[in-house]
């Protein structure tokens, strides 16, 4: 569609795009990246026309853009530029009515009903609709940037060139433009071409990008590109760190700041905590967020949380929202369900163990409460329902170690073995099958890190921190089991 070929332009002799080449499909959403100065408006300048071309060919359906008379151009190709002077006095409705200029027909350019039918439309889905017959100059500049994108859309376009179009737009506008232009590319086959200061933003809306590196692609790809952290680095001199959006398959970066921790900021691992206990709850509360990876009712999965709860329910509670219950009642206790994992456990919060081991350096604290009234033998084929009993592992489990995302999940496969071994140990039984039991059916378990000292890669069976997860694990569910045991047989 959109044919780029060995571009070569700049403002003086020496260029500042160096033969540049790229092809943009129909329909393809196709977004250039780059730092500041990398060169991405020349580029757009020198595509628009903007700027006269040293070197190199740009084509529409395989014709050369220069081909085209203006009217033709204006038919094809839309522009949203950063330098758009609006200096008359015009209703945004006017401004907008401009953008059907190529497709009005004879001496006297009046506006058919079909181009007020497209201006109705474009002024409903950008939103300005409200704006109509209000002068230009005095709306806001994000409201002037939909106004000037519905201008563009009126034009009916085939390919669209936006320089920063979300420039000047809070989240709101930026995410509501861009699911619009979406839309367009996907209902009305838009090519899109644009250029986006926001990784994150372009990873989740292009189908390509470019990255400009000095006035030359680095690369070109889909998004997964951006996963490619040492390539960003170099390009935007900023340590970088690929992660996944949680629910779009996407990659979304963050930047990690040069500033890191001072002396005084580190922690005492021994003092940097304090434990409330009572019948309701248990509460582990640290002074600065600890690197945590849980199955928690809340704080599931891998986040940086400070508070650690695990709350006492009837034997048979039985809630349709335990989520919404564990909120109440953390709010009630004024412990902040936004900064915690909180589980919940039948077990008489007074049997809780409380078991420290250190080897070498490193430090593990492990606060696990237990009952095994619903022992599972996760091999057995049958899926029994009953909740009936007082039956199920909470493990609070805390590391003064520094540990990779990879160490974490070792590090929770080393508590789950350790309570393995604890159950074998202490004979515990699925009472359906009568087999050697593996868990209860509802165990919640919490590995907390505090990210001090040396990175750990490994946290499994075969190192020093894995050893010493397992046997404070083991000592203190081991112990646990064995109160709720006493328990039940007074
Ligand atoms: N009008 C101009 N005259 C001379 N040099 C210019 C002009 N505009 C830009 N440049 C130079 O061209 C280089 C590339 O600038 P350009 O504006 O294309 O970068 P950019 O990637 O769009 O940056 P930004 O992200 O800051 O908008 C820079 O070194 C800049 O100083």
């Amino acid at each position: 569609m959109l044919k780029i070929r060995n571009l070569v332009g700049g403002y003086t002799n020496t260029p500042i795009i160096n033969g540049v080449d790229f092809e943009i499909s129909k329909g393809e959403f196709f977004v250039l990246l780059g730092p500041n100065g990398s060169g991405k408006s020349t580029i757009f300048k020198l595509i628009t026309g903007q700027l006269p071309c040293q070197k190199g060919e740009i084509s529409i359906n395989d014709k050369s853009l220069s081909s085209f008379s203006k009217l033709e151009k204006a038919k094809k190709v839309a522009v949203l530029s950063q330098e758009v002077q609006i200096s008359f006095d015009y209703t945004v409705e006017e401004i907008i009515s401009l953008g059907r200029f190529p497709h009005q027909k004879g001496l006297f350019k009046t506006l058919s009903v079909e181009d007020k039918e497209v201006i109705e439309e474009v002024m409903e889905i950008t939103k300005v609709k409200q704006y109509r017959d209000t002068q230009f100059r005095m709306i806001s500049g994000g409201e002037k940037q939909r106004v000037l994108l519905a201008k563009v859309l009126a034009q009916q376009p085939e390919v669209l060139l936006l320089d920063e179009p979300t420039n000047h737009l809070d989240i709101k506008h930026t995410f509501q433009m861009l699911d619009l232009l979406k839309e367009w590319q996907q209902t009305k086959g838009l090519t899109i071409f644009a250029i986006l200061h926001d990784l994150n933003v372009a990873a989740l809306y292009a189908d390509r990008i470019a990255l400009l590196h000095k006035g030359s692609f680095l690369d070109v790809g889909d998004v997964d590109t951006l996963r490619k952290e040492s390539q960003l680095e170099t390009v935007y001199e900023v340590k970088v760190n690929a992660q996944s959006h949680p629910t779009v398959p996407k990659p979304q970066l963050l930047m990690t700041p040069n500033h890191s921790k001072t002396k005084s900021e580190l922690l005492n691992f021994d003092t940097s905590f304090s434990i409330t206990k009572n019948d309701q709850f248990i509460h582990v509360q640290f002074e600065s967020p600890l690197r945590t990876i849980s199955n928690g009712v809340i704080g599931e999965g891998i986040q940086w949380l400070k508070h650690f709860c695990n709350f006492h329910v009837e034997k048979h509670y039985n809630g349709s929202n335990p989520k919404q219950d564990l909120q109440k009642w953390m709010e009630k206790y004024e412990i902040p369900f936004e900064q915690s994992v909180a589980m919940m456990t039948a077990v008489r919060l007074e049997d809780v163990v409380i078991v420290t081991k250190q080897i070498e350096d490193i430090k593990v604290i492990a606060v696990v409460t237990a009952g095994t009234g619903n022992a599972v033998d996760i091999t057995n084929s049958s899926l029994s329902q009953s909740h009936e009993k007082v039956g199920t592992i909470n493990s609070m489990v805390f590391i003064d170690a520094h540990f990779t995302d990879g160490a974490l999940v070792n590090g929770f496969m080393s508590a789950t073995e350790a309570k393995v071994k604890a159950l074998h140990d202490l004979n515990v039984k699925d009472p359906e099958t009568n087999t050697m039991a593996t868990s209860t059916s509802t165990d919640a378990l919490l590995l907390a890190v505090t990210q001090q000292g040396k990175e750990t890669q490994y946290a499994g069976s075969g190192t020093v921190v894995g050893k010493v997860i397992g046997q404070t694990v083991y000592e203190a569910t081991h112990k646990a089991v064995q109160k709720y045991f006493h328990r039940l047989q007074k």
